[in-house]
């Protein structure tokens, strides 16, 4: 299997994050990604390419040039206030808010988020932005006719809304593929989510529409991350009624109940019959990752390649989370292995 990765990754790395309280260093870490990369050559997966620059278009038809303006240009207003640390967001346009972008870069990155886990930093323009680009230089290969991709992407993407950024999210890496694939004449594409977390700005991006199908297994709304989308009710609307499917789990979920809820998705994948599958990759569903509360084993992610295999479609692997950064490697090329029966 091909890779596509970009040294680029490693411009993004931000100082802290809020947790439980404190401010943290952050999990969503450049050695993610190395470890990862690492693996892939231990294992011989295949050849690793650097990813192609397919411009700013691609990534425009799925986000608000508004948002994608905010972001190229943040980091330089923020060092001209004489700031050196990371920028963050820390107040949102909630309930008996106006929805109306103000002046300050803090109420712009407001208005353009919906949570402070999106640091920007003097180079976090240029990671994101060329993580798309890996997902669409391996959306090309799949395009051109080879059966699957890995795009290992950083950051991650699948919380990216079409105008919001978050939880570790900029651009949305999979539903830019998704949208290049229907752009280049494919008529239906499937997207899996398999990190842990609901992906929902994926879910935003393509919820009114009939052309992508969206399924994901994640904890549970009502007590994980993002909280406020993910629930099983939301079945898409309008045009996109009946093709969104969302299958939240409990806390403590292992492979039995995990895989069950993966049996519905790839039912649902296979009626609908896509031309290609996108694999929103997140492997935070590990037993001992430190911010998520599944129990799937290393073992374990061999089993969802094979069944994911098993849907006999293109398959394009978009990287997304994993905070076990000691067996992320091992566990995501276990998907890709799996994958391809190795
Ligand atoms: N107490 C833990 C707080 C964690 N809050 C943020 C969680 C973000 C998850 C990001 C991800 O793993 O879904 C992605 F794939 F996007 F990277
Ligand atoms: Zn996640």
């Amino acid at each position: 299997m091909l890779t596509i990765y970009s040294d680029d990754h490693h411009l993004h790395h931000g100082r802290c994050e809020l947790i439980d309280g404190q401010l943290m260093p952050c999990f969503e870490k450049p050695e993610r990604a190395d470890f990862i990369r690492e693996r892939v050559l231990a294992r011989q997966l295949g050849p690793i390419e650097p990813a192609r620059d397919w411009g700013l278009a691609p990534i425009a038809r799925v986000h608000d040039q508004g948002m994608l303006d905010f972001l190229q240009g943040a980091w330089a207003r923020w060092a001209a206030l004489g700031q050196e640390g990371d920028l963050l967001p820390y107040t949102w346009p909630t309930r008996t808010l106006r929805q109306q972008k103000p002046d300050s870069v803090h109420g712009q990155f407001g208005y353009y988020s919906f949570d402070a886990g999106v640091p920007i930093t003097a180079g976090t323009w240029q990671a994101a932005y060329s993580s798309a680009q890996v997902a669409l230089t391996a959306q090309h290969h799949i395009a051109s006719g080879a059966t699957s991709a890995f795009a290992l992407c950083r950051p991650p993407g699948h919380h990216a809304a079409a105008d919001l950024m978050g939880g570790y999210c900029y651009l949305n890496n999979a539903a830019i593929a998704a949208q290049a694939f229907l752009d280049q004449g494919y008529r239906r594409v499937a997207i899996l989510d398999v990190d842990y977390h609901h992906g929902n700005g994926t879910q935003s991006i393509f919820y009114e529409r009939s052309d992508v199908l969206f399924v994901s297994l994640h904890g549970d709304p009502a007590i994980e991350f993002p909280f406020f989308l993910g629930y099983a009710d939301e079945t898409g609307a309008g045009a996109g009624e009946g093709y969104n499917l969302n299958l939240p789990l409990p806390a403590g979920s292992d492979w039995p109940v995990w895989s069950a809820a993966l049996k519905q998705g790839c039912q649902a994948i296979d009626d609908y019959q896509p031309e290609v599958l996108i694999v929103s990759l997140g492997v935070d569903t590990f037993e001992l990752d430190p911010i998520s509360r599944f129990k799937l084993t290393s073992p374990d992610y061999l089993k969802m390649g094979a069944r994911i295999r098993a849907l006999n479609l293109p398959t394009l692997f978009v990287m997304e989370g994993g905070y076990a950064v000691e067996a992320i490697g091992i566990n995501a090329v276990n998907v890709l292995e799996g994958f391809e029966q190795r």
